[in-house]
């Protein structure tokens, strides 16, 4: 089975890369795998300036076609917040409890109407001298007033898919990897898979 390589150290995100990539007949591979690799620095204002930063960088050390996923929350009360800070939002150590806490308190006044929010996924692959190819997926929905659910990763407690009345770490795994901002990143990827693997 040919395998693709991605440039991540998330474990929420690698689980879901599995899952995608493996309907394509594709098996994973990621940082988590890789002793001593660099944490690509994320100085972009965007998620695909992120995803290009660390797409390059691991294609380039290790001379192979790599895919990197930058992503996060936009909230629309919070002015975009947190944005492309979504992993450190609450501090550097990348805690999603104390993320969803700070979001919530910074919600805690917000009327129902006003609470829209999207999550983002931009998808990078950089190849060895060739251009990078972007491709971004959304989904839309808003923030809720408390944590429920226990599956998928990160923000996935607080954010209601919209249309449902569940929230993102209610679904099943199937459920979200046909709906989310990566499943429809994923889903513009899919068509080019061919080209680049
Ligand atoms: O950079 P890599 O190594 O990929 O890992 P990371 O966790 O730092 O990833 P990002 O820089 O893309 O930050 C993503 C943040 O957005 C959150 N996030 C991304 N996708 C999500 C999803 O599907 N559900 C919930 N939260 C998500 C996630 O929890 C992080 O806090
Ligand atoms: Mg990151």
């Amino acid at each position: 089975m040919k395998k693709v390589l991605i440039a991540t150290k998330n474990e929420g995100k690698v689980k879901e890369f599995t899952f995608m990539f493996s309907e394509m007949g594709l098996e994973v591979t990621s940082l988590l795998d890789v002793e001593n690799t660099p944490d690509v620095e994320e100085t972009g204002t965007t998620f695909a300036e992120n995803a290009a930063l660390k797409a390059e960088e691991i294609s380039e050390l290790y001379n192979i076609p790599v895919i990197a996923d930058d992503s996060g929350l936009v909230i629309d009360a919070l002015d975009g917040r947190p944005g492309v800070f979504s992993a450190r939002y609450a501090g550097i150590e990348k805690d999603d409890n104390k993320n969803m806490d700070k979001v919530l308190d910074e919600m805690r006044s917000v009327p129902p109407e006003e609470r829209s929010a999207r999550f983002v996924c931009a998808l990078a692959v950089a190849r060895p001298g060739m251009e990078t190819l972007i491709v971004e997926g959304y989904c839309e929905g808003e923030i809720g007033y408390k944590k429920t659910g226990s599956n998928g990763f990160g923000y996935d407690p607080i954010f209601v898919v919209g249309h449902t009345s569940s929230t993102m770490a209610e679904l099943t795994k199937e459920e979200k990897n046909k709906i989310s901002h990566r499943a429809n990143a994923m889903a513009k990827l899919k068509d080019q898979m061919h080209l680049l693997f």
